[in-house]
């Protein structure tokens, strides 16, 4: 039995420069894909989710070489499509192919959808037009439209039947594999079931093996069998489909799992929501890249702090680089007790903290009392306007795990790859007993 998977992408990244001036000196980089590894069988079909911006649509125009990657590989059939001359890439393109999510820009307002479909076969050097046009027929048919569809115009459809149209177009060469970017995401709820049952009957006929990238991760339930999720540029989970959605590995997955509305309340993930922006790429966050918002970011071992009120730690920590709070804000927002010269009522200092704490919802008291010390000591320094002091000494005492180190994509106990220190922690916990 032939084990190579259809598609096997290594270590793949793409940087866009950040440019300046005239002569755009390069002054950073955009590391939209940055360093991602997945596998596609033949007939299989990989969902690729994520928030908008993580990365996913450059995954796709990067590995079929739309642009050109910065670096990886790119195995195709068992060979390196990143090394394929002018000639060799274009057997490959027809060998996959793309749809994306906006049908009505993909074709010419001026061509039938006949000469659209079978503009591909023309390219590939099928020059008998009645042959293409016996194609293009068949095909429409195929993806439920009607044979005498051919000679009609791009405007005479609804986004849905274009939808058709552009898979039509994907399919007339034949691939063996197709990349579907966000491809019902344009079309009105009422008709993406049908387009992705369509695309489900396709695959089977066809033997197609498919990336499907949607951020709609109830689409990507209907359709995948795997499923792999990205965060800003890298794979932090890849998990068959039901069991990802069962028992999700990475707490990434987890809140996204969390941020879609569900029927079964009863199902892990339902209370976790995605809060917080996602960190430039331009400039990702060290070690692991979602400390940053990751509900279950793992404490000092110095400290036995709540989990909640860790994460808000943390959020203090991090607003606190970026500069001084605004203070004045939140005194006059906590102010109850103190007057002004105006007879406002301020808040004085003792209160201020109290202010800060509620405003990054920590507890008045944190569980660990030398952890409570060490915040204290921070929120007097800042509300004594020595913020520097502040932010050292946060840094210093509150760093995490999570920042510290690069966690792999590796198996979990549950049996897929996840890439979080939390998996670290407990394969650490079995192999220790064996080692001794
Ligand atoms: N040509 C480009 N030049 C500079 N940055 C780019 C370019 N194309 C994409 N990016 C950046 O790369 C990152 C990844 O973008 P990409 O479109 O691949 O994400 P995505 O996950 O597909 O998002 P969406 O779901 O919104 O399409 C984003 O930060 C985006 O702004």
């Amino acid at each position: 039995m032939n084990d190579t998977p259809l598609l096997r992408v290594t270590g793949l990244e793409k940087h866009y420069p950040i440019t300046r001036g005239l002569l755009k000196r390069e002054v950073g980089r955009v590391r939209a894909v940055d360093g991602v590894d997945f596998e596609v069988a033949a007939g299989e079909t990989l969902g690729l989710v994520g928030e908008s911006g993580c990365g996913k649509s450059t995954v796709a125009t990067s590995l079929l070489r739309l642009e050109e990657p910065t670096a990886g590989e790119v195995r195709f059939d068992g060979e390196d499509v990143t090394t394929y001359d002018k000639q060799r890439l274009k057997r490959f393109r027809r060998r996959a192919q793309m749809i994306f999510q906006d049908p009505t820009s993909s074709f010419d307002p001026r061509m039938s959808i006949g000469e659209s479909v079978a503009e591909p076969l023309l390219v590939h050097g099928i020059t008998d037009r009645s042959r293409r046009r016996e194609i293009v027929m068949d095909l429409l048919e195929r993806v439920g439209l009607s044979a005498e569809d051919v000679d009609r115009y791009p405007h005479e459809f609804s986004g849905g039947q274009k939808q058709r149209v552009a898979l039509a177009r994907a399919l007339v060469v034949n691939p063996q594999l197709l990349v579907a970017d966000e491809p019902v995401s344009a079309l009105d709820v009422s008709i993406q079931s049908d387009i992705l049952n369509l695309m489900n009957d396709i695959q089977e006929e066809f033997d197609l093996a498919m990336l499907f990238i949607s951020h709609d991760l109830g689409v990507v339930r209907e359709v995948c069998d795997r499923v792999a999720v990205m965060y800003l540029g890298e794979i932090v989970e890849v998990a068959p489909t039901e069991a990802l959605f069962s028992n999700p590995q990475h707490p990434y997955t987890t809140s996204l799992l969390g941020s879609i509305p569900r029927p079964d309340p009863t199902q892990r993930g339902e209370s976790v929501t995605l809060v917080g922006d996602v960190p430039s790429p331009s400039n990702p966050p060290a070690g692991c890249r979602f400390h940053t918002r990751c509900p279950e970011v793992i404490p000092p071992a110095d400290y036995a702090f709540e989990q909640g009120a860790w994460r808000s730690v943390q959020d203090l920590r991090q607003r606190m680089r970026e500069g001084p709070l605004d203070l004045e804000t939140v005194r006059t927002a906590h102010g109850e007790s103190v007057g002004d010269a105006e007879g406002e009522s301020v808040a004085g200092d003792e209160q201020l903290k109290q202010g800060l704490r509620a405003e990054f919802d920590i507890p008045r008291q944190l569980s660990d009392p030398e952890g409570d010390a060490v915040l204290e000591r921070a929120l007097t320094a800042e509300v004594e306007g020595d913020h520097e002091e502040a932010r050292d000494l946060l840094d210093e005492a509150f760093r995490t795990p999570c920042e510290q180190t690069y966690p792999e994509l590796r198996e979990t106990e549950a049996g897929w790859e996840a890439a979080c220190l939390l998996h670290e922690d407990q394969r650490q916990r079995v192999e220790r007993p064996a080692d001794d």
